[in-house]
């Protein structure tokens, strides 16, 4: 993004009035940077990337010479007014001496930047050698390197010493509340180091190369460290969907971690991943064409190329750009098109990057043997058909090229976004020009309504699109330039930044609001609950089955499973009869299980049976009625049935379980590791295939995967069961107390949530949440009896839950009343936790302990 290594700095900059200095957003931030920094009230921002925005050669007397190397993202910096902006990175040259480093050290904090110095030998294995011979190609889907010989751990490891300089660096200067934007594939260890070095620092990470499909990056020996380390970001940010979408694969294929709409969850802790594509300070261009030494290029240019077209490439000379399959291109259109030869000439501007890297070498050698031999074939004694620069242009003479050019010529194998695509349209206002673009770079995504997309690998392909392009009629010409030019000028470089630290701030604060409402609970007090059980006259059990009251019974008999389903635990059936049998207890089995499994289960007991999730409803006297009748299509049940065959068959002792509004795929008997794996991939297909285009969710169990109608879930569930309960019984007093346990996943567990009354709110906010309560504050539902009649339960949104059926109290649950309990899950919404089925056993025992004994 920024030429400034290897010999080539581009210092087109620096004698722009409009651009004198770098003043990220307002004020300095010098030695006594925290104090302007209070006065300016603003939000101080750390970027971290590997290249700082300056570039310094030594002086005599330990002066340093800056050069500012404006590229995409420091014009991007430059108009973030609202933060206080700092750049930590580089220093870009080799600083052996103290006294050196301090000088420079001042010197770049004039500039509002913090060298980080590195030593050749680190700049060789980490800058030259991990990052640009092993991360550049890979993340480009050019794969590792294939020499055998190599090797690429001790790259690795200065890897991570110098993601540590750059830890160090940041941790430094660091001030509570600073934002921290970590840059690109150079730091991909950064986020985890900072975290754990403070893990309320709000950081962020962006890629601004592609991110492969996980395909690719399951080649790379570090790939889980990797992915782990940018996981402890807060945010994550790509250019596109679609690498977004890698990326997120990759995490679940390769960290086993699962996928949400809204990023990567691992126990709880939910990293936010979102696109962000970068734009340019397209004023900055246009405003640049209108300066007398700009218009002087362009007399020149225009006299010179008078009579004929330009087509321009500028690039890094780098393998990813597609220089020679884009020369070669050219080539076929030369030779298909014999009229244009002395039409048209090919400016190619190939900016040499990373020559100390030998493949970079070899791709110069490459390229000029490629370019001679196509101008010894085509040119004349007068003029050759490329004109081919080793070097990079100033910012005036780029853009006067930009804006006298009739065709872009972008041929990218692979490339992040491609910020000269939208150079070349932003200069381009008068002339109207086209853009010839490789489907393979981000920028296909936003400009490919008006520029002509080709795959840059198909020399045909590209041929002819050069010779369509020359023939454009103007008409079409200027509706193309006229798609991309709003693009490019409504989405600037400054709403890619605005944007991703405004999602990063928000993201910490919702993390926040998660970590304080859920995720880390206390063991159940069972004591507590016994005694509060004793004291309370109208009392609730919701209990679940599997992993909370079952019991798994050996199910493989000669290699074939034998699946006998869960059992009730039989040290359970001595204290569930005695509860059953107590009047004021109410218990309701809330299961994902089949009638039929439940019907024999608890046959003889007295109680409520909610199976399916408690779309069925019976008392164990009475029979079966539908609580949730809009749940009972089936019609994605095909499509989810056939990702779940496929696995079956390849994961011996799995099986699927039908039930009636749901689909399971069991793994509980297979070998479990080898079960995981492919429970990865399986998710993987539902993500990518039927459940993207049907309404289902899919909940991940310990060992299973359901998927069921978005919806129904056990929380939804339970407010229809007490309705029904209500209706088909006499209640005198209302229910005082709940006891909620079960192992319940996902989004089942706003059963908990259902009865739980919403902690005490402050004392301003009281009154607006009873006025609330008074008026349409209160959660309910509404439905009609077979006879018409009309039940509600509404909960009370203070301190107390609570619910009523025409008009006569249900539920009046207070806290200390209510025990939500999850079993054997490390992270839930529950307020306890009780760590397996044999506490609840030992729980159940207590309660019916205190009750009066069984009259048989
Ligand atoms: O610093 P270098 O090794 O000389 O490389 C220059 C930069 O190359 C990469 O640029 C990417 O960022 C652009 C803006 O987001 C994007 O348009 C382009 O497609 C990418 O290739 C690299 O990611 C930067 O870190 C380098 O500084
Ligand atoms: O002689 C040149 C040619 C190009 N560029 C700038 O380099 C950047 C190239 O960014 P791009 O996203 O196209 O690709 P990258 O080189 O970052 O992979 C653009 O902002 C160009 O204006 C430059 O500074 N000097």
């Amino acid at each position: 993004m920024l030429y400034d290594g290897d010999n080539c700095v581009s210092t087109y900059e620096k004698d722009q009035p409009e651009c004198p200095e770098m003043n990220f957003g307002g004020t300095m931030w010098g030695e006594g940077g925290q104090e302007e920094d209070k006065q300016s009230g603003k939000q101080r921002l750390l970027v971290v990337a590997n290249r700082l925005p300056v570039s310094a050669t030594k002086m005599q007397n330990n002066e340093w010479k800056l050069e500012i190397s404006v590229g995409g993202l420091v014009s991007v910096l430059l108009g973030l007014k609202d933060f206080e902006a700092k750049w930590i990175g580089w220093a870009g040259v080799d600083v052996p001496d103290k006294a050196g480093q301090e000088s420079l050290t001042k010197a770049m904090a004039e500039k509002k930047c913090i060298p980080v110095f590195l030593d050749k030998e680190t700049v060789n294995q980490y800058y030259n050698g991990y990052c640009n011979k092993i991360l550049w190609p890979l993340l480009h889907y050019l794969g590792l390197p294939q020499d055998e010989t190599y090797t690429s751990e001790s790259h690795y490891d200065v890897y991570k010493r110098a993601n540590l300089l750059f830890a160090e660096a940041v941790t430094k200067h660091y001030k509570e509340g600073d934002i921290v934007w970590c840059h690109d594939y150079h730091l991909m260890l950064l986020p985890q180091y900072l975290k754990q070095y403070n893990s309320k620092m709000k950081v962020g990470w962006f890629l601004h190369t592609p991110f492969p499909s996980s395909e690719i990056q399951r080649t790379l020996p570090t790939r889980s460290e990797l992915l782990k380390s940018v996981l402890a970001a807060d945010i994550i940010g790509f250019h596109t969907y679609d690498y977004a979408r890698h990326f997120v694969s990759a995490c679940n294929r390769i960290l086993g971690l699962e996928g949400t709409p809204e990023g990567v969850e691992d126990r709880g802790k939910l990293t936010k991943v979102a696109t962000f594509p970068i734009g340019i300070d397209a004023n900055r261009f246009i405003r640049t064409l209108t300066l007398p030494k700009v218009q002087e290029y362009l007399t020149n240019l225009r006299e010179r190329f008078a009579e004929r077209k330009i087509i321009l490439g500028v690039d890094r000379l780098d393998m990813i750009k597609g220089i020679p399959q884009k020369i070669l291109a050219f080539e076929k259109f030369l030779e298909d098109n014999p009229d244009w030869s002395d039409k048209v000439v090919l400016l190619q501007i190939a900016v040499p990057t990373r020559t100390d890297v030998p493949e970079y070498q070899n791709l110069r050698r490459h390229v000029h043997e490629i370019v001679g031999r196509v101008n010894g074939r085509f040119g004349t004694l007068s003029s050759v058909p490329i004109i081919y620069l080793d070097r990079s242009l100033d910012f005036q003479a780029l853009c006067a090229l930009y804006s006298i050019t009739d065709i872009a010529l972008v041929t990218s194998l692979r490339d992040g976004m491609n910020l000269v695509s939208y150079e070349f349209v932003a200069c381009q206002a008068s002339k109207q020009g086209v853009l010839i673009l490789s489907e393979f770079a981000g920028a296909a995504q936003s400009l490919g309504a008006g520029a002509i997309l080709v795959n840059p690998w198909n020399i045909t392909d590209v041929s002819s699109a050069i010779a369509y392009t020359l023939n454009m009629p103007s008409e079409e010409r200027k509706m193309r330039h006229k798609l991309n030019f709003e693009h490019v000028t409504i989405h600037t470089a400054q709403e890619w930044a605005t944007m991703f630290v405004r999602e990063l701030n928000e993201t910490v604060v919702e993390a926040q609001l998660r970590t304080t409402q859920a995720w880390t609970q206390p063991l159940l007090p069972v004591n507590e609950a016994i005694e509060q059980f004793l004291q309370s006259d109208n009392r609730l059990l919701v209990l679940g089955f599997n992993a909370t009251l079952s019991s798994v019974e050996s199910p493989i008999e000669s290699g074939k499973i034998i699946d006998l389903g869960s059992t009730l635990n039989p040290n359970l059936q001595e204290p569930l009869r005695r509860i059953c049998s107590d009047r004021q207890t109410t218990i309701i089995v809330l299961s994902g299980s089949k009638r039929d499994v439940l019907d024999k289960v608890f046959d003889g007991y007295s109680m409520w049976l909610a199976a399916e999730n408690g779309i069925y409803l019976r008392h164990t006297s009475g029979s079966w009625r539908t609580t949730m009748p809009e749940f009972s299509g089936m019609e994605w049940v095909d499509s989810i049935k056939h990702v779940f065959d496929y696995f079956t068959k390849r994961t011996p002792h799995s099986f699927i379980e039908e039930r009636e509004t749901s689909l399971l795929w069991n793994y509980k008997y297979a070998d479990s590791k080898f079960a995981r794996l492919q429970a990865k991939d399986l998710l993987l297909h539902l993500w990518t295939g039927p459940v993207c285009s049907s309404s289902v969710d899919v909940y991940q169990g310990a060992q299973s995967v359901e998927v069921r109608a978005v919806g129904l879930t056990k929380g939804t569930a339970i407010d229809r069961i007490l309705t029904e309960i209500a209706y088909s019984t006499v209640m005198d007093k209302p229910i005082n107390y709940v006891l909620c346990i079960g192992h319940f996943l996902g989004k089942d567990e706003d059963l908990y949530s259902f009865f739980e009354p919403e902690p005490p709110v402050q004392p301003l906010e009281l009154s607006k949440s009873k006025a609330a309560v008074a008026g349409n504050g209160l959660k309910s539902s509404v439905k009609s009896d077979s006879a018409g009649a009309h039940c509600r339960i509404a909960t009370c949104s203070t301190v107390e839950s609570v619910v009523t059926y025409e008009s006569t109290t249900v539920l009046d649950i207070k806290r200390e009343n209510y025990f939500p309990c999850t079993v054997g899950r490390k992270h839930s919404r529950a307020r306890y936790v009780l760590e397996s089925s044999k506490d609840v056993v030992s729980l159940l025992e207590g309660l019916a302990e205190v009750l009066p004994p069984l009259c048989e």
